[in-house]
């Protein structure tokens, strides 16, 4: 179904000129999670996002559909327990994405250790009671020393003393937001990208009735109004939520930096991902995660308040990260000269959350400022000096007592929050990618309720845990035969086999879509067969505006494919100024953007010193 540049100037208008149901704010996957469901129950929605979808948070994770089985150790085990049950939700109705993946977790003798061989198992049997994990393929195992030894023997063996397995995900976030998108444009959703949300409207009644915006290509500034406004823009929440120009509204969010690094296989082989302590005694968990034929590991976990847009990679963190992997890899002696690239993330932590509230209310005491705050309102209400809405305001920006300033970044809850400003406007913000379905139906319970309370408005039940993303009509408990199946299209009309396989893996019940594209587009500028129909497709059907949406986003070449990205770069920008009809200018702009964003990636700047 056509999802392009057209289309996106198609959806522009009829944003313009259509009251909608619902407008979501933000296609990362919590926005993108909405709108599918809310579609899918006929709701007239809209979903805008000020750059690519996914371009925030949601193409930045460390790439895992997992539950976080070290919050144990924080006694989150109520967002485990959501989040870790919802892996195999996710798996359910995007098998071509999440993919089993056994992680495992050596086990060292040191202060601070997160886990000992006792409480790594207690650990890891909760995980999988959590998880329901039942296939003997996937229970979790505890290993000796020298088992771990055998499997990663570039490990340290100083203080070693065994180590733990059990199932985790790998994942494609940024594909699984746009396999959303697309479902929820399929279902009719009026999506559009690189559309900013710049202020708010509100009725006679003070109540929001929807946004200004502006088309970030075009310069055009319009306005789009809907029943119902949610705001899930992840680390730009509370911009949102400020935008009523009302200093009442307290911040609620605490973005943390996460970054990555990605150096070839060679360098760091792991057999598979593998997960530790950084043995700094700083609540840090290290991921080192195969992917392709490289290897990339995180993450940092620092408090962060620069430029939300582009959070970048420093010298510290490569610096912070460097020394744990050389530590515990010993003999791997990477620099920074063997990194080809990274990326940098925010966690849209949320400051006062104790675990995660998918339909409001919180857990946790009160923080002693928050008390005081309290206090005060109630006070200057019954001498009128406060609105009921600013004691509203006060009680809704409550800072438990769970999560002080205080508490380091690791420790702040991994919940999500879903809260309504006095004016309506609604914010689902926090959690994460594992759990966005069960964050969206919490949210789509309280907006369904509204419209039939306020507009007498009712739509059809869903179960948003049959709900298969676009690319998603796959048997999940067949998903390596249907694969090789979708990939024989592939082979059966030229294509080698790991090519058909990428494709297939990539696009799912989609790829007879890219396939059908041979013979009817030629390779041009040099490229493939299999990656001309994979850029066709990603233009035609996946709304692809730039060669950083496709080489970043839409595949992962960027970061996983450096050290041929020079062979394959010049022949994206060229078909795809074919396509879009760039001017010489648009293609100048466009190779620049390019490399420069190639050059962040692959920290050009730090290796130039
Ligand atoms: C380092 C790191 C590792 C992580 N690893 C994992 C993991 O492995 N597994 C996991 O489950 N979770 C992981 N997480 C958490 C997960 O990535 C996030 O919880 C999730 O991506 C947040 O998604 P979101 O849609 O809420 O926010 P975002 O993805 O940031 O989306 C918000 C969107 O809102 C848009 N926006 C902002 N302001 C406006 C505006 N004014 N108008 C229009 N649009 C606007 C932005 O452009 C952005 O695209 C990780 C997070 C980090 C940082
Ligand atoms: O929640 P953290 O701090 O473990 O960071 C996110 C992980 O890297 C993957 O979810």
């Amino acid at each position: 179904m056509a999802f392009s540049a057209t289309t996106r100037q198609q959806n522009i208008e009829r944003l313009q000129n259509e009251t909608l149901d619902l407008l979501v704010i933000g296609g990362g996957i919590t926005g993108a999670g909405v709108a599918i469901q809310s579609t899918a129950m006929n709701m007239k929605t809209g979903l805008i996002d000020m750059q690519d979808f996914a371009e925030g948070t949601s193409s930045r994770s460390t790439k895992l559909v997992h539950g976080g089985i070290r919050y144990l150790k924080t006694f989150d085990v109520g967002v485990v327990a959501d989040t870790v049950k919802e892996r195999a939700v996710v798996q359910g109705i995007a098998p071509h994405i999440p993919k089993p993946d056994p992680m495992l977790l050596p086990i060292y003798d040191e202060t601070g250790a997160t886990f000992d061989l006792f409480s790594v198992k207690v650990a890891m049997d909760l995980y999988d009671k959590l998880a329901e994990v039942k296939d003997p393929k996937f229970t979790n195992y505890t290993l000796s020393r020298e088992e771990v030894l055998q499997r990663e023997p570039q490990l340290n063996p100083k203080h070693l003393v065994g180590g733990g397995v059990y199932l985790d995900f790998r994942n494609n976030d940024a594909r699984l937001v746009i396999e959303n998108i697309k479902k929820a444009h399929e279902n009719g959703g009026i999506m559009a990208s690189h559309v900013k949300a710049t202020g708010l409207l509100h009725d006679d009644d003070g109540r929001i009735n929807g946004i200004t915006a502006e088309d970030l290509l075009t310069g055009e500034s319009f306005e789009i109004h809907a029943r119902i406004v949610i705001n899930t823009t992840g680390p730009w929440s509370d911009t949102i939520r400020k935008m009523d120009h009302t200093e009442k509204y307290q911040s609620q969010m605490r973005p943390t930096k996460g970054v990555h690094l990605v150096v070839d296989a060679e360098k760091l082989p792991v057999p598979q991902p593998t997960y530790f302590d950084s043995g700094d005694q700083d609540g840090r968990m290290i991921f080192v995660v195969p992917r392709e034929n490289k290897t990339y590991f995180g993450t940092t976990d620092t408090d962060y308040h620069g430029d939300l847009k582009h959070p970048t990679v420093t010298q510290e963190d490569v610096d912070y990260l460097l020394e744990i992997i050389n530590r515990r890899f010993p003999t791997a002696k990477i620099t920074l000269d063997d990194i080809e690239a990274s990326w940098a993330g925010l966690r849209p932590l949320i400051a006062a959350n104790g675990s995660s509230d998918y339909n409001g209310g919180n857990s946790g005491k009160i923080s002693d400022k928050s008390f005081k705050e309290v206090i005060k309102v109630v006070d200057q209400f019954e001498s009128q000096e406060a609105s009921r809405e600013d004691v509203e305001s006060v009680l809704n920006d409550l800072e438990s007592s769970l999560a002080e300033d205080k508490l380091n970044p690791s420790a702040v809850s991994r919940g999500s929050s879903l809260t309504s400003s006095p004016d309506g406007l609604l914010t689902l913000a926090g959690g994460k990618i594992t759990d966005y379905r069960k964050m969206a139906a919490g949210a789509m319970a309280l907006i369904a309720k509204i419209l039939a309370d306020k507009y007498d408005a009712h739509f059809n039940e869903i179960n948003s845990k049959n709900l298969p993303v676009s690319g998603g009509d796959i048997d999940p408990h067949n998903v390596d035969a249907t694969i090789a199946f979708y990939a024989k299209q592939g082979t059966d009309n030229g294509l080698a086999n790991d090519e058909a396989l990428r494709i297939a893996n990539m696009y799912g019940s989609n790829a007879a879509r890219v396939f059908s594209l041979i013979g009817k587009v030629e390779p041009t500028h040099g490229l493939s067969l299999a990656e001309t129909i994979s850029l066709r497709y990603a233009l035609d059907e996946e709304m692809t505006l730039t060669p950083v949406d496709y080489l970043l986003r839409r595949t992962n070449h960027l970061l996983f494919m450096r050290d041929t990205l020079d062979d394959l770069k010049d022949g994206v920008i060229a078909t795809m100024a074919d396509y879009l009809g760039w001017d010489a200018a648009t293609v100048k702009a466009q190779t620049e953007l390019l490399n420069q964003t190639i050059a962040e990636s692959d920290l050009t700047a730090l290796k130039q010193g």
